[in-house]
């Protein structure tokens, strides 16, 4: 038996502890060094926060919509009948992420990986130094993975105070819900928070840089969803870009680019992140950074340096936690002599958790407008579903792309209630190329929404109607 491989990981995000996993798995000394709290970013404050806070938001939507299946609320509006306690609720949200982080370090423990609590950085390619409470501590490598995220990007004239003007992590402070929130940037973060503040009964303005919301989705789930924002009361500001934010009074007030002010109590800034590569030493030890500053990998996490890989949001490959955890398990896979498959983005999918949410695997209408790809495709609205009528829901549909010639299942959109779960079967369809007469061909439940996945597939056997191609 040879030595045993030294793996030094920095960050104990999704990229970081999963790698940990594997690299112990395999044999490898792991020692991950973490300065917040295992879970990272994901779970202490970013990823399973929010998903906690909307879960508490989609119980409100649902008492609100109860009054279409004639269950009524005694009294005028719904803020008369259910108090939201935000401090509560705020409360259950933060205890939820120090209990996931508290399981994940028992788990790391357990498999033998040595933690350590502290800030890292580079010393040479072969060397990381730790900065503990107790001092530094040195450690030799033969592998070191970079995992350390992101940080919001914060608007040099709308600094954050944690207060009125806040970052997504520093929502979880707020006691009361905000009587009007003002949320900059109609990213996947503004669109979730904004979904979940209006559902929780504060005034919303949405100040959105694009023509519409989620710009970077696919635009007819996103003009679903802006048309449903809008038609909850949330007002949103298109073509509009947030210069400042400043506290005035007891409020705070947003000036746009055109010199325009908006008033608010509150201030959510969701202008995207910057990566955390800054002061880890890695241009002295000779790892190539892109101009935005994120660790450039290759499809099995390889750095320029040979024995440096990188996982998760820092490499801005796709910021999703899922991505950062395969990432992280490629490297080790890949550094430890494993078999390993390349990252493929093609079947990464991912959904936005707003009300109604929106899943996406594959190919996307952006890359076949651009014409990256030929597909033949449909869109099937929701509407007509029987078990979508049942349960009173009227927006959404399915969307299927496949290559016209074979008919395998290359892509999809979900726009409807927990899309995040329909999403699965079509993920499994895109990985195992999938035809859709195969895919229409399996049962599925009566009634079900996943009847109009099958249903979507069945309208794709004659793939010559012109009407269904792109
Ligand atoms: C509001 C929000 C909601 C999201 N929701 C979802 C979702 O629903 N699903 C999904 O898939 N993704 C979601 N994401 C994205 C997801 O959170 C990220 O993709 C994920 O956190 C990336 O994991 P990571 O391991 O790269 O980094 P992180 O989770 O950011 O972890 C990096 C860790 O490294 C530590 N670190 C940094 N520098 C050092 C250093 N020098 N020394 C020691 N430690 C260091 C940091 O403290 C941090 O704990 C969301 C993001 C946001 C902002
Ligand atoms: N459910 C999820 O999986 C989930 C949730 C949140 C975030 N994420 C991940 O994080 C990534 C980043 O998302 P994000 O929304 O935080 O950032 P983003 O960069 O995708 O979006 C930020 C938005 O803010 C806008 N913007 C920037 N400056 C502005 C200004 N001055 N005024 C108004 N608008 C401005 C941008 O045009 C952009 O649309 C996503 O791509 C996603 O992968 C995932």
């Amino acid at each position: 038996m040879g030595p045993v491989t030294k793996v030094v990981i920095i960050g104990g995000g999704p990229g970081g502890y999963e790698a940990a996993l594997v690299g112990s798995q395999l044999g490898g000394d792991v020692t991950l060094i973490e300065r917040d709290g295992l879970g990272g970013a994901a779970v202490l404050s970013d990823c399973v926060p929010s998903k906690t806070l909307i879960a508490t938001a989609e119980v409100m939507v649902r008492i609100e919509n109860a009054r279409h299946l004639g269950l009524h609320i005694e009294g005028e509006e719904l803020a008369d009948v259910v108090r939201v306690d935000l401090g509560e609720v705020n409360e259950r949200v933060l205890a939820l992420a120090k209990a996931q982080s508290g399981d994940i370090r028992q788990r790391l423990l357990q498999e033998g990986v040595h933690l350590v609590d502290g800030q890292a950085r580079l010393d040479g390619p072969h060397r990381v130094i730790a900065t503990t409470e107790t001092g530094e501590q040195a450690f030799d490598a033969d592998i070191v993975l970079i995992a350390t995220g992101t940080t919001p990007r914060e608007l040099p004239d709308a600094p954050t105070d944690g207060e009125r003007i806040l970052n997504w992590k520093q929502v979880y402070n707020l006691t009361e819900v905000p009587e009007r929130l003002i949320v900059v940037g109609s990213g996947v973060t503004g669109a979730e928070f904004a979904s979940a503040y209006d559902a929780l009964g504060c005034d919303v303005v949405l100040v959105s840089s694009r023509a519409q919301v989620l710009p970077g989705e696919d635009q007819d789930a996103a003009a679903v969803l802006q048309k449903t924002f809008e038609g909850r009361g949330m007002h949103i500001m298109s073509q509009c870009r947030a210069v400042a934010a400043r506290r005035e009074g007891d409020g705070v007030v947003v000036t746009l680019e055109d010199g325009r002010t908006i008033e608010g109590s509150h201030c959510l800034m969701a202008v995207g992140a910057i990566p955390n590569s800054a002061g880890l030493g890695l241009e002295d030890a000779g790892v190539t950074l892109t101009p935005s500053g994120h660790v450039q990998v290759d499809r099995v996490s390889r750095t320029s340096v040979r024995n440096i890989y990188a996982a998760g949001d820092v490499t801005g490959v796709y910021p999703l936690a899922s991505v950062a955890a395969m990432q992280g398990r490629v490297a080790m896979w890949h550094s430890l002599g494993d078999a390993v498959t390349p990252l493929d983005l093609r079947l990464v999918s991912s959904n936005v958790f707003t009300t109604p949410e929106v899943a996406t695997v594959g190919v996307s209408q952006k890359d076949v407008d651009a014409g990256e790809v030929r597909v033949t495709s449909v869109l099937l609205p929701l509407a007509p579903n029987a078990r979508a009528k049942m349960q009173g829901f009227r927006e959404g549909f399915v969307k299927l792309f496949c290559l016209p010639t074979t008919g395998i299942i290359i892509g999809g959109v979900v726009v409807a209630p927990r899309a995040s779960e329909l999403i699965h079967a079509i993920s499994v369809a895109v990985s195992q190329k999938v035809t859709v007469d195969d895919f229409s061909h399996a049962f599925t439940v009566y009634p079900s929404m996943s009847g109009s996945l099958a249903e979507a597939a069945r309208r794709l056997h004659k793939r010559d109607v012109d009407v269904l191609t792109n």
